[in-house]
């Protein structure tokens, strides 16, 4: 099987390069070989190379730039996803494409799934929905994983951040409104990895349906919450960094002004993954102490 990935510098598709490597031959594309921001040139790119299966995981990620750039935001993750999915149909291609939390407005009280009604409140969410209806309209094999509040060990992510705030400051100030369930791109990428082999049997005996998915981590926090979790896990697993913070306020978010507004319930239900797949995802917990264990060299 040959696998295509586009995004391979960023924090998911970095992972899959791994991950997926098992399944067959894994040509991973960074930006510089297979740029979104040129839709027009990805129809002879994936001609060429003929994959089996293409794993969309370049996007524009920037939530706040977005809003001063939501031209170039569609571009990316709008019309190059439809471009893929229509280069994905001409070869006969399944097309595994990431979406996001971001496509709801948060008003929910309970956790989404994945028929609830999208209304995104910013601009990068409004490209990624872009994404979703242009690949849903090309007629190709496709499943769109929706993943939320990505971590990893590298790139840019809250985590991250929290470790570079928490050694600069004594007290952060941290939204504790929006409830979300971290997930790290490790555990995206195995499960990913899971969700093609099972696909790709699904199409050889002709039972495959497409469709969008949502694939979170198991359990959920705040952004303040989550917050906690980092220090608590870095305390004991990384003294290296520092650490000088002492106190984390929690806040609302009205506290915290962005460009971008962001949804107050990021909470994706996980029952159709475990249904079709049989995938249950890590808790977001665990998966953060492995993370930090991997970033101390245990
Ligand atoms: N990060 C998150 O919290 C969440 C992400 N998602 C979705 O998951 C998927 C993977 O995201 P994640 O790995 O976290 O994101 P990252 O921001 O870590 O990685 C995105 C990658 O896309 C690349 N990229 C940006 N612009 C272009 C372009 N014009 N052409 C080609 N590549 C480009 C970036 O390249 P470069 O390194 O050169 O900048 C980067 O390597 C995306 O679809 C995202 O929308 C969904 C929910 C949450
Ligand atoms: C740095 C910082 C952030 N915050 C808040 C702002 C925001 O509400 C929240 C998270 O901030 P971030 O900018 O890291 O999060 P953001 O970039 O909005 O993360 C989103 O990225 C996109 C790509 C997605 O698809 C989403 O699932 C989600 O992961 O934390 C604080 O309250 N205090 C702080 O010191
Ligand atoms: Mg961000």
């Amino acid at each position: 099987m040959k696998l295509l990935v586009t995004g391979a510098n960023g924090q998911v598709g970095w992972e899959l390069a791994r991950s997926l490597m098992p399944l067959g031959d894994v040509i991973a594309l960074d930006r510089s070989r297979c740029d979104l921001s040129r839709p027009e040139t990805l129809a002879g790119l994936v001609a060429e190379l003929a994959p089996d299966v293409i794993v969309n995981a370049a996007a524009y990620t920037a939530v706040d730039k977005a809003e001063a750039e939501e031209a170039l935001a569609t571009t990316i993750n709008g019309t190059a996803a439809g471009e893929l999915a229509r280069a994905a149909k001409a070869v006969g291609a399944l097309l595994i494409h990431y979406s996001t939390d971001y496509v709801f407005d948060g008003s929910k009280a309970s956790p989404y799934t994945e028929d609830d009604p999208v209304a995104p409140i910013n601009a990068y969410g409004r490209s990624k929905l872009a994404g979703e209806m242009a690949i849903g309209a090309s007629g190709c094999d496709h499943l769109i994983l929706r993943t939320t509040w990505v971590f990893a060990a590298r790139g840019g992510n809250f985590v991250r951040t929290m470790l570079r705030l928490g050694a600069e400051r004594e007290q952060l100030r941290v939204v504790a409104d929006q409830h979300g369930a971290p997930t790290w791109a490790r555990n995206i990428a195995d499960a990913t990895a899971q969700v093609i082999a099972c696909a790709q049997r699904e199409r050889q005996q002709g039972g495959f349906t497409s469709g969008v998915f949502n694939l979170a981590s198991s359990g959920h926090t705040t952004w303040h919450g989550f917050a906690e979790a980092i220090f608590d896990a870095a305390r004991a697993r990384l003294p290296a960094v520092g650490l000088k913070v002492a106190r984390v306020e929690p806040i609302p978010a009205a506290a915290y002004p962005t460009p971008a507004a962001r949804p107050a319930n990021s909470r994706l239900a996980q029952e159709r993954l475990r249904a079709r797949f049989g995938i249950v995802m890590p808790r977001w917990d665990e998966a953060l102490c492995r993370c930090l264990d991997e970033l101390s060299g245990r």
